[in-house]
């Protein structure tokens, strides 16, 4: 069994007498240690599968499985557990609390976790060691998304669930950001999964998802992924 299975999952938004497939019958699967790129048009659905593997939102139909764990027959307080235990996530604008430090911001989110890892340590790893006593505020869109990496790295995620990472990053910071995120996968073996409109950032993945119209229309398996450095766009 893969490490993350989706099976036929499809996820319908009715509002009023309006159904919207958002998800239509998607099936896929992701091994452990992988680095994963979700490629596809704006209103593909990529969100949304990224939504229901997090466990922030529940399936229509069919079967989401993370390490032969059965997500989508989950209950709202397991989903609850899973979100908190199992799942770091990355999204485009850091949702840092402003009036924390950078260390703060990590330590605040461990102080919920199981097994979580030193928050300093965290902070050194992603190249902020010297900035731990700085606000939001005082570090630039970067070093904030570095902060979000750590904190999301720092509760000991099975998966991290990464929704354009660099979205709302320059050209060179998002490239060290999305370096960051391949050596993050490479020196850790955790499995990171990144969502992005960007089709260069298929080459570093060593599997890409294609999604269009709710469905996984092809999947690439990379045998030699290159380092997200060489990549232009
Ligand atoms: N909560 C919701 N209620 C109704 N429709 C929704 C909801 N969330 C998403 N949709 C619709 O589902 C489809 C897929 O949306 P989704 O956000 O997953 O796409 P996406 O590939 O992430 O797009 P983008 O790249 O623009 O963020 C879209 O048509 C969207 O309007």
């Amino acid at each position: 069994m893969a490490f993350v299975e989706f099976r036929n999952v499809s996820k319908i938004y009715t509002m009023g007498e309006v159904e919207v497939a958002a998800v239509d019958g998607m099936s896929f699967d992701i091994e452990a240690g992988e680095l994963v790129v979700i490629v596809g048009p704006s209103g593909a659905g990529k969100t949304t599968l990224l939504n229901l593997l997090g466990g922030m939102d529940s399936v229509t139909s069919g079967v989401v499985t993370l390490d032969n764990r059965p997500v989508s027959d989950f209950s709202e307080v397991e989903l609850t557990y899973y979100r908190r235990y199992d799942i770091g996530f990355v999204f485009q604008f850091y949702n840092l609390v402003a009036n924390l430090t950078a260390k703060e911001n990590v330590e605040l989110a461990v102080q919920i976790c199981e097994n979580p890892l030193d928050p300093v340590k965290m902070l050194e790893l992603v190249g902020l060691g010297n900035r731990l006593d700085n606000f939001p505020g005082q570090l630039s869109g970067g070093e904030q998304q570095r902060v979000a990496i750590a904190r999301a790295l720092a509760k000991n995620p099975k998966l991290l669930l990464c929704d354009e990472p660099t979205g709302a990053l320059d050209y060179q910071t998002g490239k060290a950001v999305l370096k960051l995120l391949q050596d993050t996968c490479h020196n850790t073996g955790r499995t990171v999964v990144i969502v992005t409109h960007n089709t260069a950032f298929e080459a570093i993945a060593n599997r890409v998802i294609h999604v269009r119209e709710g469905r996984a229309d092809k999947v690439t398996i990379n045998r030699r992924p290159v380092s997200a450095d060489t990549i232009d766009w």
